[in-house]
């Protein structure tokens, strides 16, 4: 899939012009600015100028003249999903490891007797407290849960762009035109630094590894095996701290706009004639012979930011909880952290419950799909078709154990999505004002099997989770709308209509267009 379009620029709107929606809605997502004890929210632009200083120095100096108090947070890895009084394994986060003894996933266990030790009124006024300022570090989405997040880190170590806050869209037109719901959400995650989810997940992994450098641990550089939104926020990321990126993509099969992005940004680029399961393989083998640092999403840090997506919708929502959260599943890490960040605010009591979680795969590559539909049976990888969704084009997902784990905890749900029903979907919602991306329209497609099938009803709050731009698969959308593509309908393609240059001719199209559009 070929394409000279590129990025649009970074976008971190938050959605406060949704505050004035009509009141048919269970509540009306907003962010507040409740001051919060323990924030520290003195060093504004305005004032940080005018003393002459940027807002790390500022940070710097706050935090010398005014530590926080009663702040013992901390955090470790441990075996994911073991039992803590037989399997009493942890690393401290300032080691390189990725796996446990046994081969397992390694998880961020955080010290929840200490986090409990403030109510939950306290943090939900802590992170509203810290939204939209340009605080360092707490002007991201994912820092200003620092104290969830990587506790331990000093905020002159952390390397962000103020990723998160990302627009939690009210989908009226679809909702209504598509699937008579009214209350339909599209959390648009892709509309960020490099345009995907993967900065949450990003800045944490990166932040970790400055520090990791500065306590002259063996890290040369940072490597991942990607599809495509993983290398572009690793690249961007270590190119904004210095540290060397090698990236490992599966060639030929992801979009130009995706490739363009680690090769600007400076990073090793290795096109490596596989697949992404060949790529994780090769990359997994390198990081344990070199003193790379390895940054997919086996590594459990990331999840620690991806989360914060899910306490960022609870927080829009003033805290109440949706019905449903949909994500579209490749290699199934963010699956996992939307579950993480829903269950630590249920522990932590900042909301009372959890929402139930489906996760979406291509049909093309459905591993997750097929297990489910085993009852959970027996896992098999499979050879990953070609799909459109290119960036869940995965066939042996590392986080699998992560992801079952996260369904059966929320009550969830897996479907699937052929190449037909997400590029009809994803043109259905384009047709709606969005622009959304491939992945995303897997996403949709679940919504509306379960919609049709009832197990969603039109009152339910659902939120779609919307994983990267649509401007990084524009070949595709060129490809649906000249009606370019083998075997397919193309139902809601819209190709643009050539028509000589007079006046009678434009006059002609025109009135016709006219005299068959509804007002
Ligand atoms: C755009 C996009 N959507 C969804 C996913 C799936 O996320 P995960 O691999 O965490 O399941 C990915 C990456 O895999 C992605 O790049
Ligand atoms: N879609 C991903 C695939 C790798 O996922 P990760 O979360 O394990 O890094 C990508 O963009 O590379």
């Amino acid at each position: 899939m070929a394409s000279s379009y590129l990025l649009q620029s970074p976008n971190f709107s938050n959605n406060l012009k949704l505050s004035s929606r009509p009141n048919t809605l269970k509540a009306t997502p907003r962010f507040l600015s409740i001051k919060a004890a323990a924030a520290a929210s003195s060093n504004t632009p305005a004032n940080t100028a005018s003393k002459g200083n940027n807002i790390r120095d500022e940070a710097r100096r706050q935090y010398l003249t005014n530590p926080p108090q009663n702040q013992n947070f901390s955090a470790k890895y441990v075996p994911f999903n073991t039992d803590p009084v037989t399997n009493t394994e942890s690393y401290s986060l300032d080691e390189i490891v990725y796996r446990s003894q046994s081969g397992g996933l390694l998880d961020v266990q955080h010290d929840i007797s200490a986090l409990k030790a403030f109510p939950g009124s306290y943090w939900r006024a802590l992170f509203d407290s810290r939204v939209g300022k340009t605080t360092w570090p707490y002007g991201s989405g994912v820092w200003s849960k620092k104290e969830w997040v990587l506790p331990e880190i000093s905020s002159d170590d952390i390397v962000s762009a103020f990723e998160g806050n990302s627009n939690l869209f009210w989908a009226e037109r679809f909702g209504k035109q598509f699937l008579e719901m009214n209350d339909l959400w599209v959390k648009h995650c892709g509309i960020s630094h490099t345009g995907s989810f993967k900065d949450l997940g990003m800045t944490v992994l990166v932040s970790q590894v400055n520090r990791l450098r500065k306590m002259n641990k063996p890290v040369f550089g940072v490597g991942c095996a990607s599809t495509g939104d993983t290398s572009a926020a690793l690249s961007a990321y270590c190119a904004s701290a210095g540290i060397p990126s090698i990236v490992f993509l599966p060639a030929d099969k992801i979009s130009i706009a995706q490739l363009v992005q680690p090769i600007a940004n400076g990073a090793f680029v290795l096109s490596i004639d596989t697949d992404f399961d060949g790529c994780m393989q090769l990359i997994r083998e390198v990081t344990s012979e070199l003193p790379i640092y390895l940054a997919n999403s086996l590594n459990s840090l990331r999840l620690e930011g991806q989360k914060t997506a899910a306490i960022e919708i609870l927080q829009q929502f003033d805290w109440e909880v949706p019905d449903w959260v949909i994500v579209p599943g490749g290699n199934l890490g963010n699956i996992y952290a939307f579950y993480k960040g829903f269950n630590m605010c249920k522990e932590l009591g900042l909301v009372d419950k959890i929402p139930r979680l489906v996760c979406a795969q291509a049909a093309n590559a459905n591993p997750l799909y097929l297990y489910y539909k085993s009852g959970w049976d027996e896992f098999k990888a499979v050879k990953a078709n070609s799909t459109f969704a290119s960036a869940i084009q995965i066939g042996d997902p590392v986080s699998i154990d992560r992801a079952v784990y996260a369904l059966k905890q929320s009550n969830g749900i897996v479907e699937e999505a052929t190449e037909e029903e997400l590029m009809d979907a994803t043109a259905q919602a384009d047709s709606t004002g969005m622009f959304i991306c491939p992945h995303t329209g897997v996403a949709l497609t679940a919504l509306m099997k379960l919609r049709k099938s009832g197990v969603i009803g039109p009152t339910d709050r659902t939120v779609v989770v919307s994983t990267a731009h649509g401007l990084k698969f524009t070949q595709s959308k060129i490809d649906y709308h000249s009606k370019n593509i083998k075997e397919m309908a193309c139902r809601f393609a819209n190709p643009p209509v050539s028509v000589k240059a007079d006046f009678g001719s434009v006059m002609d199209v025109l009135k016709k267009y006219l005299s068959k559009t509804p007002k």
